[in-house]
């Protein structure tokens, strides 16, 4: 029924404050209304309509994305919006396009390695959108080995220019969004050569397409690398190929603010390290951790207003079905997601303090905490990506048959995010930067030099290392001491394992090489640490609202304890807990379920998703699902017309030819 909202009942059980939690959830009273009233905006406005992707061509796809970019921009433009609103606005248009590129890498990679004379001269175009560009670093021979691009950039001193060249097949530039059929622009990584000396990979700016025309300049062979994994999805995004011959830049479109070369051509590099030209994937990765709370809470919103909706098999008495989200098995798949989408939004918060505060570190020329900005960033960026597209490939199949059906808004979504797990660094080689960090961490214990930040713990290796859990009843795995206790000793323990292992090989990087498969383990477990300790530091710090300390209390032994339970083995292995510690915790957990139960629906409420940016049938805030469901059939092209086009060609000499046969 139109207007009636059959999620009524379940939002009059919730025991706490929704609009206070949408607030904690925006991060901040002001956060949420600009994501209010931007969320709005984008969603009452008809050129932002979505739901025809998937039947879309390629062309049409490609076409609709560049007509919702120049529409966005417009309104960006007349309605004077702040960058933050601008942002905003391009999230909930929920398109991926060239402009993600544009603003989020291009961008970013001038302001971060650009001298303040590039910045004067190519920041105000970009801003201005006079100039598109992307971030062109991939090649088709490798993506993952930074160090191993072929591109090469020569400096040719008398006429003060670089040579841009692709001297193999695999040099190609393969992958970067937007370059295949938009940008006019790239920051290009490729290897510096002055004096016949290789030092290594830049970044420069290089103008591939005229300004007039679109035509690629000459020496530039540039084009779209072909449809991607699902229909519709990421397909609206032009990743490109880019081949240079022997292409002529200025001497001054070298990004020279981490080392220059002079007008004799000679290299100067400056006292930073050299790991700061891979800044602008520091920045993105720590974005894509917030990203990965927007991803997962749209799939976890879906599948928990659709699992109350949805009701399989009479109760015992007869009565009336049973609501799915009932089944404590759906219960234990979903809810665990649930408190992993609000965990992630809390680290990627405080990912983004920590990549502010190295920024500004670095500004005032203090490297120290580079390397752990670097291990946090990777291993978060992939640590929540890969729990982020498994929890949404789960929330289709809580959905049973219809999250199947596009129009659950669940395949999409799953098309879209899955690359995440790659893009930004492969997830597996991330992990591996991770755990080198933590064998050199581990290897310093006893220097004399304490580990600080996220390797704090380490610090307190003589007690982690022998130390038992003093958990001994269920209600204690609500202590957030003995909680932190237990997976500070099982991630510590896990990375000296490793390290006493490597110290048996003679050669450390062939040690590293055999025990990749363990080092990735230990690494994991360290990430989730980081990921339960700054849950635990966010409930225990002010939280308004009544009841709302509450439920994410809940949420998060919920997301520690279904951890525990997951990765058991490590925890048993370790003797971090007694198997039974771990029943007991598996006791509390069905407890915690039980408390949420009630407030499941209020809680993805408080997400406060429009119907347009969640995209699905199934996730609809009013969960009037069925009447819909028939409502999008029909739409589809095969429904236009009764009998299909085909029939006769394909169909009736089928069925006249058994008639006749029939007949005989
Ligand atoms: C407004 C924002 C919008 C964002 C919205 C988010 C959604 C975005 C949506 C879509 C965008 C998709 C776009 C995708 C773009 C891309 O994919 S761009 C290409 C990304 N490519 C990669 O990530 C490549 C991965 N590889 C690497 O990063 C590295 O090369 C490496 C694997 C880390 C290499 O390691 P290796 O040790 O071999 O390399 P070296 O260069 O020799 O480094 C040695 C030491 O340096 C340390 N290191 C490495 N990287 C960094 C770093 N980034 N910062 C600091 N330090 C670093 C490394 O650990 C070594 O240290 P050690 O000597 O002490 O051991
Ligand atoms: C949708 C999408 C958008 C992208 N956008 C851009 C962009 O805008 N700009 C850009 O420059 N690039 C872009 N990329 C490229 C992307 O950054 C790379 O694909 C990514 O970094 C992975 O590198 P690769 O493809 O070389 O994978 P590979 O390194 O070839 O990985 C293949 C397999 O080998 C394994 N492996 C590799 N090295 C190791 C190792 N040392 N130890 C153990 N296992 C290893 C990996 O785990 C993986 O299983 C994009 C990619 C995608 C999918």
């Amino acid at each position: 029924m139109e207007g009636v909202d059959h999620l009524a009942d379940e939002r009059n059980k919730a025991e706490f404050d929704v609009e206070e939690m949408k607030i904690v959830w925006a991060g901040s009273r002001h956060a949420f209304q600009v994501s209010n009233r931007i969320s709005r905006l984008v969603a009452n406005d008809p050129i932002f309509e979505k739901s025809k992707r998937a039947v879309m061509s390629r062309k049409e796809l490609f076409k609709n994305t560049l007509k919702k970019s120049a529409h966005a921009w417009k309104m960006i433009n007349e309605l004077r919006l702040s960058d933050e609103e601008s942002i905003r606005f391009r999230s909930f248009m929920d398109q991926p396009g060239f402009v993600d590129l544009h603003w989020g890498m291009f961008v970013p990679a001038i302001k971060g390695q650009g001298t303040e004379e590039q910045q004067q001269k190519w920041l105000p175009l970009a801003n201005n959108m006079q100039i598109i560009g992307c971030y062109a670093q991939t090649e088709l021979g490798h993506g993952s080995h930074v160090q191993g691009l072929e591109t090469t950039a020569t400096f040719d001193p008398q006429t003060d220019q670089f040579i841009i060249h692709s001297p193999t097949q695999t040099s190609s530039k393969w992958w970067p969004g937007g370059l295949g059929k938009v940008s006019t622009h790239a920051v290009v990584y490729a290897r510096l050569i002055t004096n016949g000396k290789d030092h290594g990979v830049h970044g420069f700016i290089v103008q591939l397409r005229s300004l007039d025309d679109h035509s690629p300049l000459p020496g530039i062979t540039v084009g779209d690398i072909g449809m991607k994994f699902g229909n519709g999805a990421y397909n609206s995004m032009d990743n490109g190929f880019l081949k240079f011959d022997h292409f002529r830049i200025p001497r001054d479109q070298m990004l020279m603010r981490l080392s220059k070369v002079t007008r004799e051509g000679k290299y100067v590099a400056s006292d930073v390290p050299r790991q700061l030209v891979y800044g602008t994937m520091v920045f993105v990765r720590q974005s894509i951790v917030s990203n990965a709370s927007n991803a997962l809470s749209r799939a976890v919103c879906i599948a928990t207003r659709y699992s109350a909706v949805r009701r399989q098999f009479a109760s015992q008495n007869g009565g009336t079905e049973t609501q799915v989200i009932d089944y404590k098995t759906q219960q234990n798949r979903l809810f665990p997601l649930l408190a992993s989408a609000y965990a992630f939004r809390f680290v990627g918060e405080w990912l983004k303090w920590l990549y502010t505060d190295v920024t500004q570190r670095l500004e005032a020329s203090d490297f120290a905490t580079l390397p752990e900005a670097h291990a946090c960033t990777a291993g978060l960026k992939s640590m929540t990506t890969s729990a982020t597209a498994d929890g949404i490939e789960e929330c289709r199949k809580l959905c049973g048959g219809h999250g199947y059906l596009w129009c659950s808004g669940l395949p999409e979504l799953f098309a879209v995010y899955v690359p995440a797990c790659t893009y930004e660094g492969d997830n597996v080689v991330l992990q591996l930067q991770v755990a080198r960090f933590l064998m050199k961490t581990v290897s310093q214990l006893g220097s004399g030099k304490a580990p600080a930040g996220t390797t704090e713990y380490m610090g307190r290796a003589q007690h982690l290392l022998k130390c038992r859990s003093s958990v001994k009843k269920a209600e204690d795995w609500l202590n957030p001491g003995m909680v932190l206790e237990a997976f500070e000793a099982r991630a510590l323990r896990m990375a000296v394992s490793c390290a006493n292992n490597l110290s048996k090989f003679e050669n450390q990087e062939q040690g590293f090489s055999e025990l990749l498969a363990d080092l990735v383990e230990a690494a994991i477990a360290h990430c989730q640490l980081i990921v339960v300790s700054k849950f635990i530091a966010k409930i225990e710090g002010e939280i308004k609202g009544k009841g709302v300390k509450n439920q994410l209390k809940n949420l998060c032994y919920i997301y520690a304890l279904h951890l525990l339970h997951k990765h058991l083995g490590d925890f048993l292995s370790t003797d971090s807990v007694t198997p039974e510690q771990a029943s007991l915790a598996s006791h509390q957990l069905r407890s915690l379920y039980s408390q949420l139960r009630p407030n499941a629906v209020a809680l993805v409420d408080a997400f406060n998703y429009t119907d347009h940016y969640l995209g699905s049938v199934l996730g609809r805030y009013d969960g009037n699902v069925y009447p819909k469901l028939f409502e999008e059939a029909l739409k589809d092209p095969l429904n236009d017309s009764v009998v299909p086009d085909g029939y006769h060609e394909y169909i009736r000499p089928l069925i006249k030819q058994h008639i006749r046969s029939a007949r005989l």
